[in-house]
């Protein structure tokens, strides 16, 4: 686990040079940790088209939707022939923050979902294992005869994306290869909206399995919640899910308006505060607000300009550190909000996977939590069962930076971890 460490005053990325958590886990020992998730295993497929191609493959724009194994041949030969194609990466949403988590963490994640069982060199299956870091654990996949999904990510000339998904066998995960003892033994359980979308499919039941036995031992539940079309087709049963079984969930602000019907995001989070502990709403552009609870008598006051928008002075206590609702006497809400790292990279190619990056960055944050836990038990940073390391602003500031990476990148997949030391950083931060 590369830790959390060091924190400058106005950044926040894991710095592990001379940190003195390092020099007490040295001391005191050090513990195995992971984190795990379910995902619908597929291969983006990405590539630049006009809205006439979306219409003519009888496709919702923004939306993520299935496309059957015929069209989705006849767009794959359209999209050769016109030479659109751009790119071929692993995808799924899950499997992007895992391998997102594992590249930032130097940390172990487990996947689970299903992959091809004969792999040839250069198909879906073989691109997708060579495209995932070495830290993420397959070896709970299940072994299917069919392939892996592919997911036709369509950029149009607006920078919208728009999401065809051939499924092939990603749904037939089944809860027998959901083991209880790896969710058990993990820092969290990462899942998405995008497998509870049809309880006719294995993987729908596998998810709740893996959920209600995260919940049972106490392991936080994390969810994204997909696309605003999922939401607003399974709201009540997600709403019950999400009460039912999640600690954190992520989404992005049409999410967040499908979930709640509120357009102002700060109102949208305080709804949702009555469905989860936390909340991650990424709202591109204008940044992101990271949302929880705490202690009332153990709230901390920020050092940052108080500000106020849907709610008055909504970052009054962003200093504090989020507990799980259940967890307090006196809960109180807590909002934090940061605009986008150096107002974003000069040229972003697309945004796909910014928000799941900003979600791992908040996973690590957990799971350092969890470590540090397991290694310092009777440390002070653990009076409270605190679900995070670090702050709601100092989460916040990391998350955002993580987010601008993948932009800079131009890809859902971290090709490296985030840079030790920020050049320049000082003069041209605030600036911008
Ligand atoms: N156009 C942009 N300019 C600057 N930052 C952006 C832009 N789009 C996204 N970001 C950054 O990426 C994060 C996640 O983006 P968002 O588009 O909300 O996620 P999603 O891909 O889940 O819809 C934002 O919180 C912000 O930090
Ligand atoms: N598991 C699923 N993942 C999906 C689906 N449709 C799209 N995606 C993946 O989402 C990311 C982009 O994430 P975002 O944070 O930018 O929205 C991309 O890599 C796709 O593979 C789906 O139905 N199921």
């Amino acid at each position: 686990m590369k830790f959390p460490g060091r924190r400058k005053i106005k950044h926040y990325f894991p710095v592990n040079a001379d940190n003195r958590f390092d020099r007490e886990s040295t001391t005191f020992g050090h513990v195995n940790t992971y984190i795990c998730g379910i995902d619908q295993n597929m291969v983006d497929i990405y590539a630049h088209v006009d809205d006439s191609a979306l219409a003519d493959f009888g496709l919702t724009k923004a939306a993520s939707q299935w496309v059957d194994i015929d069209t989705a041949n006849r767009l794959y030969e359209f999209l050769q022939e016109s030479g659109a194609i751009d790119n071929q990466y692993a995808g799924g949403t899950i499997g992007n923050t895992l391998h997102n988590y594992s590249i930032l963490a130097d940390d172990r994640s487990v996947q689970f979902g299903v992959m091809s069982q004969n792999i040839r060199v250069g198909d879906y299956a073989y691109g997708y294992l060579c495209n995932t870091s070495s830290k993420v654990d397959m070896t709970f996949l299940q072994p299917v005869e069919g392939a892996i999904g592919r997911c036709y990510t369509l950029i149009t000339p607006d920078g919208e994306r728009t999401f065809g998904i051939n499924p092939g066998s990603m749904n037939d995960l089944s809860q027998a290869f959901i083991p209880e003892h790896v969710i058990t033994g993990s820092s969290a359980l990462v899942l998405c909206a995008y497998t509870l979308g049809d309880d006719s499919l294995p993987i729908y039941h596998a998810t709740r399995k893996a959920a209600k036995i995260a919940r049972e031992n106490g392991i936080p539940v994390v969810l994204t919640l997909g696309t605003s079309m999922l939401v607003e087709k399974i709201r009540e049963p997600l709403k019950q899910f999400i009460r039912d079984h999640v600690t954190l969930v992520a989404m992005n602000e049409e999410e967040a308006q499908a979930l709640t019907g509120e357009t102002d995001p700060l109102l949208a989070c305080e709804a949702i505060l009555d469905l989860a502990d936390m909340l991650l709403l990424t709202a591109g552009p204008e940044g992101l607000y990271l949302c929880g609870h705490t202690e009332t008598s153990m709230a901390r006051e920020t050092d940052n300009p108080i500000r106020s928008a849907g709610i008055s002075d909504f970052n009054r206590y962003e200093f504090s550190r989020p507990l799980r609702r259940a967890d307090c006497d006196e809960p109180m809400k807590i909002y934090s909000h940061i605009s986008p790292y150096m107002g974003g990279p000069e040229k972003i190619r697309n945004t796909n996977g910014a928000g799941d990056g900003a979600l791992s960055a908040v996973i690590h944050d957990i799971a350092a939590n969890h470590f540090h836990r397991e290694v310092l038990p009777t440390s002070g940073k653990h009076e409270r069962p605190w679900l995070t390391y670090s702050s709601f602003s100092q989460v916040c500031k990391y998350a955002n930076r993580v987010s601008y990476e993948v932009l800079a990148q131009s890809s859902p997949r971290l090709s490296r971890a985030l840079p030790e030391r920020e050049d320049s950083l000082e003069e041209s931060y605030w600036e911008r």
